[in-house]
């Protein structure tokens, strides 16, 4: 078994030099295909759903199949001690970069509840196919999923899938509820 901090760095620099290829790009739109021919897809409502920075899957093309469906996107916003809460995205939304890299709506206005939430879709470096997750490492996730009443899925391309899970649980740990993968 390994450290998650181990994972992340070997994962951190594996998509770096992966993620702008077209092979990666092609896994992604799979990705998306099997999202949105999912019937958890299909019945949500309201979507939360990260603003997604170049080393992550591109949640562009989620957002965008979203708002065609008339669904409520929200997104979240960072606070202290590692809590997050979930902001609507509307046209008029303000998008800043913050302090560490995020992006994240520059104002707190239109909060969306925990319970309004259906389907989050749950960033991360490193999936095991039982629903195991490795994120960027301040908890922000496990915190907020604690909780969590709504379905969680997740997009794992080949870089960020292990069949199984290599590195130890944390009791703290949220799992996945859907890993969606790229069949092969
Ligand atoms: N696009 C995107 N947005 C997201 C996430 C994500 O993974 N992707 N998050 C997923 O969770 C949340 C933000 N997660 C974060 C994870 C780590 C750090 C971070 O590394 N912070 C400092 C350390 C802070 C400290 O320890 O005091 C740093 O290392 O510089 C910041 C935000 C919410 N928004
Ligand atoms: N509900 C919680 N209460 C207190 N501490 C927590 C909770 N959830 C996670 N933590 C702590 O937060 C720290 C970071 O967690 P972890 O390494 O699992 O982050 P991550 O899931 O990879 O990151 P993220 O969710 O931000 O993408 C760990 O020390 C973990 O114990």
């Amino acid at each position: 078994m390994e450290t998650k901090e181990a994972i992340r760095h070997a994962q951190l620099n594996k998509i770096s030099k992966n993620n702008k290829t077209w092979t990666n790009s092609i896994n992604e739109i799979k990705l998306y295909e099997s999202l949105f021919a999912d019937s958890i897809w299909k019945t949500a409502q309201v979507v939360g759903v990260t603003l997604s920075s170049d080393n992550e899957i591109d949640t562009k093309p989620i957002i965008l199949q979203a708002r065609l469906q008339s669904k409520k996107v929200c997104v979240p916003r960072t606070r202290d001690q590692y809590q997050m809460d979930f902001f609507k995205l509307e046209s008029r939304t303000v998008i800043r970069k913050n302090d560490f890299g995020i992006y994240e709506p520059r104002e707190n206005i239109n909060l969306i509840q925990k319970k309004e939430i259906d389907l989050m879709i749950v960033p991360g470096i490193a999936f095991s196919l039982m629903g195991d997750r490795v994120g960027f490492g301040g908890g922000y996730y496990d915190r907020y999923l604690s909780d969590f009443k709504g379905t969680t899925v997740s997009l794992a391309d080949p870089l960020r899938l292990y069949e199984d899970r290599t590195w130890r649980l944390e009791k703290t740990d949220q799992q996945i509820d859907k890993i969606v993968t790229v069949e092969r």
